[in-house]
């Protein structure tokens, strides 16, 4: 039996050394001529040989996408091979800091599953089709084949193969690169999907330990998120599209576009950025939406100036109220929103964009939305389910100072900390502003200075609300005044 075994080991491999040369040799000789040669063996093959081939080609006959399966065992056999394969690819990957070995071009190995032996062969093929292309490798269709004996028929195919796929695909979440993408203007849209969505690498170093918050608060938000990505059951237990929105609302500089790079980094999701004013319709909302990936997180900043989502359920004098925008940020924020191309995004538009038909295609996503007020948002656009968890990041608390000086000047502890604290008590500072006087301005300037730096700052501050509320308390006993002689 073992002799048996050998001997058909033997035939199989002088079979597939033919196999194998005559694909090697297609390329000196003509096509029509390897082709014959290979469906020959094939022929002769099928009548004694015991052993099953299965073929992966990297692009299916009718279609133009790469093949998914293809995908998975070229990352499942370049973490593989290297050990075994004597002929390797070298490939630089993730900004060129890593070299990742792969299987050459006709180059086999060998490998054991569950005691069933099989090979797997990197082969290629070039098309007789002489068309002129641009594009240099296009005419060449690189396949994989998978030999194993056909007593291990249903170990090979029904969890080997699971396991080769399964193993592919998690090797690509690790190494993947993360994106950062926006949304082009719908005249760009030509062609294939892909042009929706512009991407950058995604390299924000912000972190949950360098985001300053009060640690209670940062560690809810954390279990938070790792609950909803380990949650894909639970969501499907409950009928839930897998996804959940976080409205992030403060003033200026109190960290809201941060947390959504922190989010990022934590769960190891993409972000897209999509710009609201550069969208036409509805219903180029929802193509952008069914062109954005799983594992991502869809943003939407400045949501209050993004467009006039509440227009129709607000009464005039609630438009009127919302148009005296004094504050300097937000007249900045609406001339740009006002500068941009008009847009007919409507809000009901915007509700099915986050929980409509469409909003479970692809699953596993945050929908995050930041505004500085979140008073001016209608409330059926930020109501529970669309938007599951509402976070107040506000002026910066000792708390979260520290956390800030841990960053930027390595202190646990100062004695000028308990002088920071009363201050912080007493005034209104953003984390960005505390995080600006925390920077030294130069080589030569120490901790300690830094630390006075802040303190000075905040004892302006503290002087200015000091002023400004004298200022008003002024005008309104003016105007008390004034009611009182009319
Ligand atoms: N909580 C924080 N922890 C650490 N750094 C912070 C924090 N808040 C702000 N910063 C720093 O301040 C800068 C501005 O913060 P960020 O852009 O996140 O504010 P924002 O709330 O999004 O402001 P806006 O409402 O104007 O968009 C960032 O570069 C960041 O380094
Ligand atoms: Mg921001």
């Amino acid at each position: 039996m073992v002799m048996m075994g050998e001997m058909w080991g033997q035939l199989g491999s002088v079979i597939a050394s033919v196999m194998f040369v005559s694909a090697m040799f297609q390329n000196y000789f003509p096509y029509e001529l390897s082709r014959g040669i290979e469906k020959y063996c094939h022929k002769f093959l099928s009548l004694f040989y015991p052993y099953i081939k299965i073929t992966f080609d990297e692009y299916p006959s009718d279609g133009y996408e790469r093949c998914k399966a293809f995908a998975a065992i070229e990352r499942y056999l370049a973490a593989n091979s290297s050990a075994t394969a004597k002929r390797l690819k070298a490939n630089l990957v993730k900004n060129s800091k890593s070299l990742v070995l792969s299987m050459d071009d006709y180059e086999e190995i060998s490998e054991k599953y569950e005691g069933a032996k099989l090979w797997w062969t990197s082969k290629k093929f070039h098309p007789t089709s002489q068309s002129i292309s641009f594009y240099p490798r296009e005419d060449e269709k690189r396949y994989y084949t998978l030999t194993f004996h056909k007593k291990h028929r249903d170990v090979i195919t029904k969890a080997y193969l699971r396991h080769v796929l399964d193993e592919g695909k998690a090797i690509a979440v690790r190494g993947r690169q993360r994106k950062l993408f926006t949304n082009n203007n719908s005249e760009s849209w030509y062609g294939y999907r892909k042009n929706m969505w512009s991407h950058v690498v995604f390299d924000h170093p912000a972190t949950f330990e360098t985001w300053a918050l009060d640690p209670k608060k940062k560690q809810d938000i954390i279990s938070d998120l790792l609950t909803f990505s380990k949650a894909k059951d639970y969501y499907a237990k409950v009928g839930k599209a897998w996804k959940r929105g976080y409205l992030l609302y403060g003033p200026p500089g109190t960290g809201k576009s941060t947390m959504v790079a922190a989010m990022a980094n934590l769960l190891e999701y993409d972000v897209y950025d999509l710009e609201l004013t550069a969208v036409k319709d509805n219903a180029e909302l929802r193509k952008l939406l069914i062109g954005t990936m799983s594992k991502s997180i869809i943003v939407i900043e400045d949501i209050d100036c993004s467009l006039d989502l509440t227009g129709q359920r607000k009464s005039k004098n609630e438009k009127d109220e919302k148009k005296e925008v004094n504050d300097a940020e937000d007249v900045k924020k609406a001339k740009e929103a006002s500068e941009s191309k008009t847009s007919q995004v409507t809000l009901s538009g915007l509700l099915n964009f986050i929980d409509g038909i469409w909003s479970a295609c692809g699953g596993e996503r945050i929908i995050v939305f930041t505004t500085n007020h979140v008073e001016k948002l209608d409330p059926a656009l930020i109501r529970r389910g669309r938007m599951d968890k509402h976070i107040e990041l506000s002026y910066c608390c000792f708390e979260a100072f520290k956390v800030l000086a841990r960053n930027y000047l390595d202190l646990e502890s100062h004695p000028l900390f308990a002088t920071i604290s009363k201050l912080l008590d007493e005034t209104n500072m953003t984390p960005a502003d505390v995080a600006e006087n925390l920077m030294p301005k130069s080589a030569e300037e120490g901790s300690e200075t830094c630390l006075e730096n802040l303190i000075k700052a905040l004892e302006a501050a503290k002087e200015e609300a000091r002023m400004k509320a004298v200022e008003e308390e002024k005008l309104l006993k003016a105007e008390k005044e004034d009611k009182l002689k009319a």
